[in-house]
């Protein structure tokens, strides 16, 4: 096993999810890439590639749309683009310092990109609820133009227990920020968009049972 260099920015994530169940970051991927991400997202959505996002089994358009309006594009690592393949590198690179200094685990991932339409919302929700228990800690990475304003909404509302009572700590989804959570643990929401919103969403997961 080669020797470990200590990463100020991962060891930054790994005190906060520690500490807190969550962390975000600004700088995890460097602007172009998250540029490159954003166009590539967004030649995919203009060609039709992206599907209305699904709930489990659930298959009821109106009940669907109820809870959550975003379209998706799933990657496939093994056959991606040259901003994927780098996303992919950088990501493994980072499960890779998890597993050697945090024993975590993760022996899977699954990414998408996500585009929230205009008055699009994705109520509260845990990111294990689609019976999948291997979902250890859910990522995204915002792909918005850079003046996101606090006035077209979407942000990411993550409910925190704490004393007995609830915290509501809201993230507005600014281009390139980077935010981690525990996926079996933290209920969180998409406010309403009033301006289209990108973002690449995924889990690392752990092996385990899938449970029905
Ligand atoms: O886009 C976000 O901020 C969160 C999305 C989300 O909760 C999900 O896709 O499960
Ligand atoms: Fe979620």
């Amino acid at each position: 096993m080669d020797e470990l260099q200590l990463n100020p920015l991962y060891e930054k994530v790994i005190s906060d999810l520690l500490e807190k169940q969550y962390s975000v970051v600004e700088n995890f991927f460097p602007l172009e890439e998250v540029l490159e991400l954003r166009q590539s997202l967004l030649t995919k959505y203009d060609d039709d590639q992206f599907k209305k996002s699904a709930i489990g089994n659930w298959t009821n358009e109106q009940v669907m749309k109820a809870v959550r309006g975003d379209f998706i594009f799933w990657l496939d690592e093994a056959n991606c683009n040259a901003a994927e393949t780098r996303f992919f590198s950088r990501l493994n690179d980072f499960v890779d310092y998890l597993n050697r200094t945090c024993f975590m685990g993760i022996t899977e991932q699954e990414f998408h990109y996500a585009l929230y339409p205009e008055g699009t919302f994705y109520k509260r929700h845990l990111d294990t609820f689609q019976n999948d228990s291997r979902r250890r800690l859910s990522i995204v990475c915002y792909l918005n133009e850079e003046d996101w304003q606090p006035e077209y909404g979407g942000e990411l509302a993550i409910y925190i227990p704490e004393n007995g009572t609830e915290r509501i700590e809201n993230i507005y989804p600014v281009q390139g920020r980077m935010v981690i959570f525990e996926s079996s643990v933290l209920e969180h929401e998409v406010k309403p968009v009033k301006q289209e919103r990108l973002s690449i969403t995924g889990w690392l997961k752990t092996r385990g049972e899938v449970i029905f």
